[in-house]
């Protein structure tokens, strides 16, 4: 593709353009290393390292052309820009020949749930005979090939690559604030966006709760003509953001408890798996979800309505809700020989904590104990009220490490300890080795009992392990079949 069609995309992110030269592109980097002969370098302005200082690097390893936002003379074509992430986005969207409009794209957003919403709907979506593409925490799925994910939402470029290579129908994909707040997703078109909710999280990266809102807002601009908004209103923040969208004149379905909402959720039984009533157009749907807990329930609604909007007969969710199979790191159950459950959660907020102790104890369990840690330097702020949610609902928790993430291991350990003596309610204890107090909890499991380990899903780049394991999950799977062993051997 010419640099100038690209250009013609860049709208108001354009700054100056300092040369005639319309040389014909081979693709697009943002990484000098990546760089090949032809390509087109831009120069992000990052957290870390300033692009720009690669600049050179990148015309040597063959960069026809470069995208910057600083004041440049350079032996190439040189497009100044005002924000390179923006001008990223829309480059990539226009050299991958605008992607996202060719398949149905599904952008979820909120504090929790997104993955869980995003596997629930490729899942009725696979039900329903279609193919969906999906760009999230655990895995990019593309044409069911498996990609390991680098981020939540990928960057730019990755995410225009991706979704040029599919050739599935629909495309779900996880947005984060992060991503917004980047313009990840900018030169991207959706045709449904979903809010799930908001809740203190992410307070280390956006100053204030109204920021990390303003920043989820953002996501509505890149809605296609067409496109609408599929909104849950079972909290404050859905309730403002219906009423943000429906000022920008964005179709909303929401949502809730009430008759107001275009989907009605009543009569909830949990006990186990999930059964609860879905009141659509005047017509009743009982639906049976296997995965427990009542954000299940709304996780399971949130997909309901956005598949009916999609077109699919409510009989075939109905049918793809009963056999969802669920997700990797969420409420993954392992069961003890003695009769104890294990539960491994991603859970590290403070609504998902106490949405998964409730799910615990509505399985009558004799104990409900918990395992649990904290982020480095991220979000100190929510530290007190994770702890005070699990002191006031299990029986007794341990608290141990998770991502150190920038502090020192002795920070963390004083941190804990501070933290169990001031909010723990003499129900906690510190063992800093996450792997030694699973296995405490392993050896000393009694039946009846439910233990949940909580902040750690399979994903790999949240891993602190050395050894023997890379995630809480296997870790257990471990010590289980180090058990049957010594059952064996002994
Ligand atoms: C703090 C943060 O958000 N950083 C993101 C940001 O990185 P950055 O661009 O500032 O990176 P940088 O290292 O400063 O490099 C600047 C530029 O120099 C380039 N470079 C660098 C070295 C070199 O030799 N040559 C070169 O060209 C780099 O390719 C880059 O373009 O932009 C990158 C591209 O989009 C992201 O991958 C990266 O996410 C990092 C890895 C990250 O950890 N982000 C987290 C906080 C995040 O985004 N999380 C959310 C989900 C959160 C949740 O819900 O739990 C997510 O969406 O994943
Ligand atoms: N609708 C919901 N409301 C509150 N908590 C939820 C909801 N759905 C899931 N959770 C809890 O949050 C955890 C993370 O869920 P999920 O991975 O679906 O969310 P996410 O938004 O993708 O999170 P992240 O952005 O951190 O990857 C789950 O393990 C569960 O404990």
């Amino acid at each position: 593709m010419r640099l100038t069609k690209v250009l013609e995309e860049l709208g108001s992110s354009l700054k100056k353009y300092r040369n005639d030269a319309d040389p014909n592109l081979s693709g697009i980097q943002m990484d000098s290393r990546k760089v090949r002969p032809g390509d087109l370098f831009v120069a992000i302005t990052g957290f870390q390292i300033d692009g720009h200082k690669f600049i050179n690097e990148a015309i040597a390893n063959g960069a026809a052309a470069v995208i910057g936002e600083n004041e440049l003379e350079l032996s190439v074509p040189y497009i100044q820009v005002f924000d390179s992430r923006l001008a990223l986005g829309r480059a990539a969207s226009a050299f991958y020949q605008h992607p996202s409009r060719k398949h149905t794209v599904i952008g979820i957003t909120g504090t929790n749930g997104k993955t869980t919403v995003s596997y629930i709907l490729k899942h009725i979506l696979e039900h329903a005979g279609k193919s969906c593409s999906l760009l999230g925490t655990v895995s990019y799925i593309i044409n069911n090939e498996v990609y390991k994910p680098s981020n939540t939402t990928p960057d730019a470029l990755q995410i225009q690559e991706l979704i040029s290579k599919s050739n599935d129908e629909f495309v779900v994909l996880e947005v984060s604030s992060h991503a917004l707040k980047q313009y990840r997703i900018e030169g991207l078109e959706l045709d449904y966006g979903l809010f799930t909710n908001l809740s203190h999280d992410h307070l280390d990266y956006h100053p204030t709760i109204e920021d990390y809102f303003e920043a989820k807002t953002l996501m509505y601009n890149y809605m296609k003509k067409e496109g609408s908004a599929v909104v849950s209103r079972l909290g404050e923040w859905g309730d403002r953001l219906d009423s943000i969208l429906k000022a920008k004149e964005i179709p909303v379905y929401s949502i809730g408890y009430d008759a107001i909402h275009d989907l009605k959720i009543e009569d909830i039984k949990l006990n186990g798996e999930s059964r609860f009533d879905i009141q659509m157009g005047g017509i009743t749907y009982p639906l049976t979800f296997p995965s427990p807990g009542l954000h299940n329930v709304y996780n399971a609604a949130m997909a309901f309505l956005t598949a009916v909007k999609i077109g699919i007969s409510p009989d075939v969710i109905t049918k793809a809700l009963k056999s969802f199979p669920g997700v990797p790191g969420r409420f993954e159950m392992i069961s003890h020989p003695e009769g104890a459950t294990f539960i491994v959660d991603y859970a590290h907020t403070k609504d998902a904590i106490e949405y998964c102790l409730q799910a615990a104890q509505e399985h009558e369990a004799v104990k409900v104990k918990h395992i649990f840690g904290f982020r480095g330097e991220r979000d100190k702020t929510k530290r007190e009220h994770m702890i005070k949610a699990s002191a006031a609902m299990s029986d007794e928790f341990t608290l141990t490490f998770d991502d150190l993430n920038g502090i020192t291991e002795e920070e963390m350990a004083n941190e804990l300890k501070e933290l169990n003596e001031r909010f723990g309610m003499n129900k906690g204890r510190v063992i800093t080795d996450r792997t030694l107090a699973i296995r405490e909890a392993w050896e000393n499991a009694r039946r009846g009992e439910w233990i949940l380990i909580t902040g750690k899903g399979p994903e790999e780049y949240q891993s602190m392990y050395e050894l023997p394991t890379s995630s809480d999950k296997e870790t257990l799977l471990y010590l289980k079949k180090l058990q049957n062993k010594e059952k064996v051997i002994g």
